[in-house]
């Protein structure tokens, strides 16, 4: 290793980046130093501070299987990897992939829980094989629970399953008592809390009783495991160091889990800006970062990160001012010395129609100076903005990618397919057996149900399924099921073989049960390659469940590989992301804020942070769009209609001097249409006449 290339990747850093990246190394080398919290703004190269500390502490000879990097989604940890690969290649020259190869507890909380209790199973009295159910998996089973408790039978209105699992989750997440979080953030649930916790009793029940966690589960499972001494110190042991990013979105949940982990503190790096905060409907909570420091004694070590690396000084100062308005304090002030005349924009359009057409016209325009797609994204809040936009850039056909979007795991097909699988990996998870059963022809809720309560009590309930009684109705559609579940059950195909064994059950299915077959069948092809990937099927089963892929194709249409293709993203997706040029949709109150966070101040001040963080996504050029009337959706009071908008509250008088305005007005729809000659006919005379 030459002496020149092993600091080589330190010169680059700023004064503040580099104290973040040797912290407690001159003290204490690759042992597990005293704690640091990064507050890193916008853009400060907070990724790059964190993957040269990995890098670094690689190069001297910390051992990367004993690293813990947790991230906030798994693009994210795949992102960060793939940076520490590279620094690492800078601090160690050609052996770098040698060292970093052992980097795989690289994750987001939720994956590396369910790796770390399944590895412990046996230890907590789990089922190794236990099966994770999404959001919409657990409002199935919660629908369940309610019905058999009687509450959907209620003369007032119980809350639906979604309300159900939202006002749960809050709870857990939040570590709060249930009358607080009803008090807080429900309160129109408030007179069901007795009824509520019985059923989130049952709901508990039922999970165990079926060997399923639930997202809430894997953190949950996994603090409650570290409250045990011995459990935590046998974890904790197993990793030299913790690093986290985006540490202003993680929840007291997972703040505790880290505080039991590491309780003292060492080798315990987290990263965040409380300015990009907005989490919270999720229950993440602010106060994690601003409270790190304080839990240590002697309390943690602080670096802020100020110097912002992305943007140009007008663009990084209307969002400094958007900020500015907050009614928190925030931690520092970004500043940068990238100069440029150009403001941001502040465009006036018509209506939704006109915003979609001018964003179509400058997307080619900077092609035209030579911007790829690739270096421009439209923001918007919801995902739903974007739909007029989509019909705009296909008639133009401008390629796009969306993100945020209907998952690709939401697709009813793509979960048809994974059922099946969950259903062979553990035959007591209901949610996945009654989705399968209902797939054959003629079966309802009620034969499936009847099915899954004769197969229950065997000890294996997939070959009780051969002697059940067949649903009546479902011809050789049975046998076919029974024969495909058994060979997964047993893995006599291997992994991924099983996928396209799963794939070809599905068909008959899948041609019977929903249209456009065509471009569904692409997607199950997809996820077969995706599947490739993964070592087993237990891991790709978690790993998808709790982070998809993007979108699927007949919603995003995915263009290949090598093609050049603008980016439509919703803020929160957009995390982490920059681009050259940012248009901004719908910069309206109503949009932003949103109709529903116009509630509390803290709503209010989340959608602010919003804004924000889709402002600081911009390099050099950034739109924001305020369209004067826009449709708004199935509104309960009003039915859809159109509405006239107003510029966002966020951006008021006082911050106009840090934007350009214009109004686009668009072509005039008369001059896009073919020329007309000066012949008049009255076919209305014509009409009448044919009857006179
Ligand atoms: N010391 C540096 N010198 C030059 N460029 C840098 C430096 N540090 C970071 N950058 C660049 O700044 C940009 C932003 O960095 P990065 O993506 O790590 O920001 P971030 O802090 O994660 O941003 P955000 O929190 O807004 O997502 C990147 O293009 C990165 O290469």
């Amino acid at each position: 290793m030459a002496e020149s290339g092993t600091r080589a990747p330190l010169a680059r850093l700023n004064d503040a980046q580099r104290l973040a990246v040797e912290h407690g190394i001159a003290t204490h080398g690759v042992r597990p130093g005293p704690p640091l919290l990064v507050i890193a703004g916008a853009g400060s190269g907070k990724t790059d501070t964190l993957a040269t500390r990995v890098a670094h502490l690689i190069a001297l000879g910390a051992d990367p299987r004993r690293m813990l990097l947790l991230t906030f989604s798994r693009r994210a940890a795949v992102e960060m990897t793939r940076r520490v690969e590279r620094v690492a290649g800078q601090f160690a020259g050609r052996d770098a992939r040698l060292t970093t190869d052992g980097l795989h507890w690289a994750g987001t909380f939720h994956g590396i829980g369910a790796r770390l209790l399944r590895d412990c199973a046996e230890q907590l009295g789990l089922d190794p094989a236990f099966t994770i159910h999404d959001r919409e998996d657990s409002a199935d089973l919660m629908n369940l629970v309610r019905h058999q408790l009687g509450f959907s039978k209620t003369t007032e209105r119980f809350p639906t399953k979604g309300t159900c699992l939202a006002i749960y989750s809050h709870a857990v997440n939040a570590e709060m008592p249930l009358g607080d979080v009803l008090a807080a953030h429900f309160p129109w649930c408030g007179v069901w809390e007795e009824e509520l916790r019985k059923l989130f009793a049952g709901y508990v029940e039922a999970k165990q009783a079926q060997g399923v966690l639930d997202y809430d589960d894997l953190l949950l499972y996994w603090c409650h495991a570290l409250a045990e001494p011995a459990i935590a110190a046998e974890m904790g042991a197993r990793f030299d160091h913790v690093l986290v990013d985006e540490y202003q979105d993680t929840n007291r949940l997972q703040a505790s889990i880290l505080l039991r982990l590491k309780p003292d503190g060492r080798g315990l790096v987290v990263v965040g800006d409380d300015a990009q905060s907005i989490y919270a409907f999720r229950a993440a909570t602010v106060r994690n970062i601003l409270d790190f420091p304080q839990q240590f004694s002697p309390p943690a070590g602080v670096v802020t990160l100020e110097r912002n690396y992305r943007s140009t000084r007008p663009i990084l100062a209307a969002a400094n001012a958007v900020i500015s308005l907050a009614h928190e304090r925030f931690t520092k002030n970004l500043w940068t010395d990238r100069e440029a005349t150009q403001r941001p924009l502040l465009t006036i359009v018509r209506d939704e129609a006109d915003q979609a057409r001018c964003i179509a016209e400058r997307i080619l325009r900077h092609r035209e100076e030579g911007m790829t797609l690739k270096d421009q994204a439209v923001l918007f809040r919801t995902s739903s903005h974007s739909a007029a936009l989509e019909v705009e850039l296909r008639l133009r056909n401008i390629p796009f990618v969306k993100f945020g979007g209907l998952k690709f795991l939401d697709a009813a097909h793509v979960k048809d397919v994974l059922a099946l699988l969950r259903f062979a990996e553990n035959p007591r998870d209901r949610v996945a057996g009654f989705r399968v059963l209902q797939l054959l022809p003629h079966v309802g809720p009620a034969a499936a149900q009847r099915v899954l309560d004769a197969i229950a009590p065997a000890p294996s309930p997939l070959l009780a399924l051969a002697d059940a009684p067949p649903p009546p109705k479902a011809g050789t559609a049975w046998p076919a099921l029974v024969t495909a579940l058994r060979s997964l059950h047993e893995r006599a195909h291997g992994w991924p073989s099983e996928l396209a064994l799963a794939r070809r059950w599905y068909e008959p299915h899948l041609e019977r049960l929903h249209e456009n077959a065509e471009t569904r069948r692409a997607d199950l092809v997809q996820l077969e390659q995706i599947a490739g990937g993964y070592p087993s099927r237990d891991r790709f089963l978690m790993e998808l469940t709790l982070d998809p892929p993007g979108a699927t194709s007949d919603e995003a249409g995915a263009p290949s590989r090598d093609e050049d293709y603008c980016t439509l993203s919703t803020i929160h997706s957009a995390k982490g992301q920059e681009w050259k040029s940012v248009f901004l949709l719908n910069v309206v109150d109503g949009c932003m804020p949103s109709d529903i966070g116009t509630g509390q101040q803290h709503d209010i001040e989340e959608e602010r942070r919003l804004l924000y963080v889709a402002m600081t996504r911009a390099k050099e050029a950034l739109t924001l769009m305020v369209p004067q009337r826009f449709f708004v959706h199935r509104q309960a009071q009003y039915g859809d209609r159109h509405v006239y908008a107003a510029r966002t509250r966020f951006i008021p008088d006082a911050l106009l001097e840090h934007f350009e305005q214009d109004h686009w007005a668009g072509q005039d729809p008369e001059a896009l249409s073919p020329a007309k000659s000066k012949v008049r006919v009255d076919l209305s005379s014509r009409m009448k006449a044919m009857w006179d």
